[in-house]
């Protein structure tokens, strides 16, 4: 069935597009993409007025929990999860059980997506076996089976040689290596952001130095073998300097930046709530500050959730012993558009492009943008539609968020995935 999303304000920045629009889909493709386009007959005609409609949103770091943490998430859950959000495609992180080390996992997760996913689905394989940091996995099986990128993002890799090997096989895929920037030394398990805050609450700290340390390791070795580095979650002021000067010299890196990173600071940890427990730390307003100006600025190249659903029991618990991560899929769009665009922070042509045509880039994946021939994901976003979060309406098993009861404008409002509606106003549908 053709589709023909009429009179929204398309932003598609990778044709430096932000104008009043028509868009049309014919099966599985975008076909046109006019001033006013009339509609074929039997067309299905979403009016958009008032609406930013954008190619599909790809958030690049997710983690789906399956094969084995089922009660954390699933690949069918948090896909859904994905498609209220308003994304069209996710990657998954290798953290499962087992870890996505070899090509029986790659193509488990591949083919689970088929059939339960209602979105694209990309798997990153894992840098070393076992998420272990000490032998590197099989990066060219990885790839063959379908991997875009490798990482044992939730650990880092405290061996540099290893790092320096994962940097070298995955260029020969011309895979990006995800690094997971974290000293584990100098965290010493600390619990939150090492400050002020962590003096008052009495909490053991993280320093920025953890991430910075082995952000600064790995531009050295990116530099050293001409690999494909990204860093993933990027937090401090610091890890922003190091990245910028890194650029100058022309390594090789990209980097992306997390909503919350982005719009929470470690004055939430406050409520002792255990959603606010997280990795990198939530960070104070200075730190909050440089993420955004790097991000405005487009040397931050994408925007990811790092969605970390853990299961209700998992984190009830003292804070101590609650594991790190929150979910971020289903308000991730609404945080972005409430606490930067709408107040001036971020342009909408940054926002959607450090959600679209660059992760794609960074990706090697179809989508990105709306130029006719291309694949038919699209979002479409009410910017002024104002909710209140309520975890308990997630698609995501995970209820782990600190913005549970906020209000929040911009909520995506339509998400079509290769010619297909699987979200129409939050809700998903099933065919
Ligand atoms: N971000 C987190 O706090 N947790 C992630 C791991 C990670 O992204 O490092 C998880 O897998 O739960
Ligand atoms: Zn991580
Ligand atoms: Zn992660």
């Amino acid at each position: 069935m053709a589709i023909l999303i009429k009179g929204g304000r398309v932003i598609d920045p990778a044709q430096n597009l932000d104008a009043r629009h028509d868009l049309l889909i014919e099966g599985n493709k975008i076909v046109a993409l006019e001033a006013d386009i009339t509609a074929p007959a039997g067309a299905r005609v979403i009016p958009a007025e008032g609406k930013i409609v954008t190619p599909g949103l790809i958030d690049m770091h997710v983690h789906l929990r399956e094969p084995g943490y089922e009660q954390k998430e699933t690949i069918a859950t948090g896909t859904r999860a994905a498609a209220a959000g308003g994304f069209t495609a996710v990657a998954c992180m290798a953290n499962t059980n087992p870890v996505a080390d070899s090509a029986s996992v790659i193509a488990f997760i591949k083919e689970k997506a088929r059939q339960e996913g209602v979105v694209r689905v990309y798997p990153v394989g894992a840098l070393s076996k076992g998420l272990e940091g000490k032998e590197i996995a099989e990066i060219g099986d990885l790839a063959a089976a379908g991997a875009v990128a490798i990482s044992d993002d939730g650990h880092p890799v405290m061996n540099a040689l290893v790092m320096r090997h994962a940097l070298e096989y995955a260029k020969m895929f011309n895979l990006p290596v995800i690094s997971h920037c974290e000293d584990a030394d100098l965290a010493n398990e600390g619990l939150m952001h090492e400050g002020l805050m962590s003096t008052i609450l009495g909490l053991r700290g993280i320093p920025a130095a953890a991430e910075e340390v082995m952000v600064a390791r790995d531009l050295i070795l990116a530099e050293l073998t001409g690999g494909r580095l990204h860093l993933a979650h990027v937090s401090t002021a610091g890890s922003v300097r190091l990245l910028q000067e890194a650029r100058a010299r022309g390594v090789k890196v990209t980097a992306e930046v997390t909503p919350h990173h982005l719009c929470l600071t470690d004055g939430l940890v406050q409520s002792y709530d255990t959603s606010t427990k997280v990795n990198p730390p939530l960070r104070p307003a200075d730190h909050v500050a440089a993420v955004v100006a790097a991000l405005a600025a487009g040397e931050i190249d994408a925007i990811a959730s790092d969605h970390a659903p853990h299961a209700d029991e998992d984190k009830d618990v003292e804070y101590d012993y609650a594991p790190f991560g929150m979910v971020g899929l289903e308000t991730a769009v609404p945080l972005v558009v409430t606490e930067l665009i709408l107040p001036g922070k971020l342009s909408w042509l940054q926002a959607v492009k450090a959600w679209t045509v660059n992760p794609a880039w960074i990706l090697n994946v179809p989508g990105g943008s709306l130029a006719p021939g291309g694949v038919a994901d699209v979002t479409i976003i009410d910017p002024e539609l104002e909710k209140e979060v309520n975890v308990n309406e997630f698609y995501s098993l995970g209820h782990n968020s600190p913005l549970h009861g906020r209000k929040l404008k911009g909520w995506p409002v339509a998400t079509i995935v290769g010619g297909r509606i699987v979200m129409e106003q939050g809700k998903v549908i099933e065919d």
